[in-house]
């Protein structure tokens, strides 16, 4: 597969001297779906803000299809590398939904019934139709996140990067952002997304990177991740729900080859997944 991202010794120090990335290589290549986790000021944002130039490195080197960043202009790698901020805020800019997501388009160069398609299609799968002439800046936070998850996922980038997308999402909102981007991976794209919800990554991440103070501590898969309760710990997370059932429930098994109802109802009540 061809590499999308490579990170070589890359370092981050902000003009205040924290250093928010250490030596980081790291090679993504196309058509994965990655979560980078970790917890508060691991350095995820930082690092990601690097794959369509917001951050410059200052020292190391990040290449995108190969091309150092340094020698690349932001609006050059925002075509092929959609963001969607975690503070959708700063990204909504436009007087309706539609101008919103047809601002994106017009800059890839779309135009006449192909522009005016692709508004309608994305409009109708975030059912934003009815508020089409709406101002982005009036919804609440998380249907403000899913507009500017749409504007971005309409010019269907070769990555898309999601920062945080399932914070302030209800179920339907999460499920809709999951769709997604299993529709983006059928046809082939990339995507990585920041987040604290492990049930997310558990469910629509096959390779996770963890970092901790500005390193990447683990990369591997999902399941890699949750048997390792080292790494887990050092990065403040916690096992999807389910998967810490499960685990307790192989260990319950295995000690007493028999897990009756009421032993398997005890479990549940104690993994917290009924009262
Ligand atoms: N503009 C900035 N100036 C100075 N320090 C910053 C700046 N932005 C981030 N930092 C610091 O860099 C480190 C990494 O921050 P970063 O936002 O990348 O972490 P994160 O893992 O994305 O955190 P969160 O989960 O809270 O979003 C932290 O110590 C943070 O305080």
């Amino acid at each position: 597969m061809a590499k999308i991202i490579e990170t070589i010794q890359l370092n981050h120090t902000y003009t205040d001297g924290t250093q928010a990335l250490k030596s980081i290589d790291l090679c993504i290549e196309e058509g994965e779906k990655i979560a980078i986790v970790g917890q508060n000021g691991s350095g995820k944002t930082t690092l990601s803000k690097h794959f369509n130039g917001l951050l410059r490195p200052t020292c190391g080197q990040v290449l995108v299809n190969g091309r150092d960043i340094c020698n690349t202009s932001t609006g050059e790698l925002s075509s092929f590398i959609g963001y969607v901020f975690q503070n959708p805020s700063y990204q909504l800019f436009s007087r309706s939904v539609q101008e919103e997501i047809k601002f994106g388009l017009k800059n890839i160069g779309l135009k006449g019934n192909e522009l005016t398609k692709r508004i309608v299609e994305t409009m109708d799968y975030f059912d934003l139709s009815k508020d089409r002439e709406r101002q982005p800046l009036s919804f609440s936070s998380g249907v403000r996140k899913l507009i500017a998850l749409a504007s971005v996922y309409a010019m269907r980038p070769q990555l898309l990067i999601l920062d945080e997308p399932t914070t302030g999402q209800d179920h339907l909102g999460k499920e809709k952002v999951g769709m997604l981007l299993q529709k983006l991976a059928n046809a082939g794209h990339t995507y990585i997304v920041i987040t604290h919800d492990m049930n997310f990554v558990a469910k629509f991440a096959t390779r996770v990177i963890v970092m901790a103070k500005g390193e990447i501590i683990q990369d591997g898969s999902p399941a890699k991740l949750f048997t390792n309760t080292k790494v887990m710990q050092k990065a403040h997370l916690h096992p999807p729900q389910v998967f810490s059932l499960a685990q307790r429930l192989a260990i319950a098994n295995d000690k007493q080859n028999d897990l009756d109802p009421p032993k398997m109802a005890k479990l549940l009540v104690t993994e917290g997944m009924v009262s």
